[in-house]
């Protein structure tokens, strides 16, 4: 019975789930928080994957790890392998004006657009790691100077696991790269020529593996307590402890679940992401669907929005409820709400292109101004906007037989049952889990056992919930999502219209 390691580095938290490597029976499990805020020193996600590790009973018997983490944060290390400055964010949306001026300088208005979707797969925004780079070397040329190689999120903690061997053995996967701005997925090579457009320079990048490619192996020094004694049949056969490529958190959720063709994932995290696995990269000029690659040698065309479970906690928040309260309450209002509306940009947004945009709540009369209607306002504006997106994935050619809703958003009833009504479809919602860990460690056992496919591991029960569409409550939102008021500045800082997280 090997055992394998998946970990979750996502936005808010880091999770460890261990798994039998044949089965995929579930045998322990840890977690972490991550400190809050959209740039991050990455050695507080270490220091989150060591206590989660720790709290899901250590790694001395596994045989093989793959790391999986949010997409596109810009992580910039020295020649010594130093981080520079704290990473930003994939919902950092600083690096707008730097998306602009990228498009601008490829084309105009169109054209532009169409360049980077042909090249790339995607049309800058600032969540992509391009936007970032370029904001660093105009804001801070100091610390731009001292960036000899720059990579993700879940490409340095890999690398951390294998003892930071220097920067020569940086590892990422396609998954990731795709999320970069200068990585082809149609083609399969970096873009070197754009790196330097976005940065002014080349700098070192991760070797990009294939899916169950070895990324390296665990350096046993790294864990707390120092070196340990290999327990049972390590890397199979040879005593060590197996690095899988990793990927990003999307793409292993694709694998978590199982995603198949005619399946579409709607994922309710800190993000809001609706994606399927594709035989064929998507280049979307219009720049809504992100044309990623997936962990299995395929595409994942993906949308995202920065506005998803923290809605529901903001809600709860402005009600003085808990969660479950928040969900009983929308549940108590009537579907459309009376007409209320929320247009849940609270972060900005990605999708669509808002940056600077602020969350509004329309329709307010004496009969709609309830706890109950905010509440059903909160979770239909935020479904209505990954509704959008699931639109903007069939029309980039997705085939939709199964909508498949996971993270932690999924947890609400609310979110479970007002779903259909809004998507109208049914959806099938896995029992409560860590599908991104889960996908991770279904990879690391790909890489032990080997094999042209992932391991077969069992079918998790679904439940489907089902409902009549109301068409209407789409329509309302559509009427409210443009008018919206753009971010001010807080108070002394005029500079600072546009930066998240205030
Ligand atoms: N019962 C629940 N109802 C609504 N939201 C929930 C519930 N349980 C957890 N969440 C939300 O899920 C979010 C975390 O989801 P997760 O998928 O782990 O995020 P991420 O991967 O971005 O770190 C939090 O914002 C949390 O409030
Ligand atoms: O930017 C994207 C996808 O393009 C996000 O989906 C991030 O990958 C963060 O994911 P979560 O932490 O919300 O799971």
């Amino acid at each position: 019975m090997p055992l394998v390691a998946g970990v979750d580095s996502s936005t808010q938290s880091c999770k460890v789930v261990i798994r039998d490597a044949e089965t995929g029976a579930l045998v322990r499990q840890g977690r972490a928080p991550h400190p809050d805020g959209t740039e991050v020193d990455p050695r507080a996600w270490w220091d989150a994957l060591l206590a989660a590790v720790e709290a899901a009973g250590g790694l001395a018997d596994v045989v093989a790890v793959s790391v999986a983490g949010q997409q596109h944060g810009m992580v910039c290390l020295d020649g010594s392998g130093e981080v520079v400055r704290p990473a930003l964010l994939w919902n950092d949306t600083r690096s707008a004006d730097a998306a602009r001026e990228l498009i601008a300088e490829a084309g105009d208005g169109e054209a532009g657009r169409r360049f980077w979707a042909d090249a790339v797969g995607l049309v800058p925004v600032a969540s992509f790691t391009a936007t970032k780079l370029r904001w660093l070397a105009r804001h801070e040329p100091e610390h731009a100077d001292r960036v000899a190689a720059v990579c993700l999120p879940h490409d340095w903690l890999t690398w951390r696991l294998a003892g930071a061997p220097g920067l020569a053995a940086l590892r990422t996967d396609r998954g990731d790269a795709s999320g970069t701005g200068y990585w082809s997925p149609a083609t399969g090579q970096y873009r070197p020529d754009l790196l330097e457009r976005a940065f002014g320079r080349v700098v070192e990048v991760p070797t990009v593996l294939g899916p169950a490619e070895r990324a390296g192996v665990l350096d046993p020094a790294v864990l707390p307590g120092g070196p340990a004694a290999p327990v049972g049949a390590a890397g199979p056969g040879s005593g060590e402890i197996l690095l899988g490529p990793g990927t990003g958190d999307n793409a292993a959720a694709a694998l978590g679940v199982g995603a198949g063709p005619g399946d579409v994932v709607v994922s309710i995290g800190t993000s809001g992401t609706v994606f399927a696995v594709a035989d064929t990269p998507a280049a979307d000029a219009g720049g809504a669907v992100a044309g990623f690659a997936d962990a299995t040698g395929r595409f994942l065309p993906l949308v995202c929005t920065l506005n998803a479970a923290r809605v529901l906690d903001s809600a709860a928040t402005l009600l003085g409820v808990d969660l479950d309260e928040l969900s009983a309450l929308a549940l108590d209002a009537p579907p459309g709400a009376d007409g209320l509306v929320m247009v849940p940009y609270l972060e900005g947004e990605r999708t669509p292109d808002r940056p600077t945009a602020t969350g509004s709540v329309h329709g307010l009369t004496l009969r709609t101004a309830t706890p109950a209607h905010l509440a059903r306002a909160a979770v239909e504006g935020m479904l209505c906007a990954l509704a959008d997106g699931l639109d903007a994935l069939v029309a980039q050619g997705a085939t939709v037989e199964r909508v498949i809703l996971v993270g932690g958003g999924a947890r609400s009833a609310a979110v479970r049952r007002i779903a259909p009504q809004v998507f109208g479809r049914p959806v099938v919602v896995p029992p409560p889990g860590e599908y991104v860990a889960d996908g991770a460690a279904r990879q690391a056992a790909w890489v032990a056992l080997g094999g042209e496919q992932p391991p077969t591991w069992a079918v998790q029960d679904t439940e489907e919930y089902v409902a009549e569409p109301v068409p209407a409550i789409r329509q309302r939102y559509a009427e409210a999502r443009d008018h919206v008021l753009d971010r001010v500045a807080p108070a002394g800082k005029p500079d600072e219209v546009g930066a998240p997280g205030e």
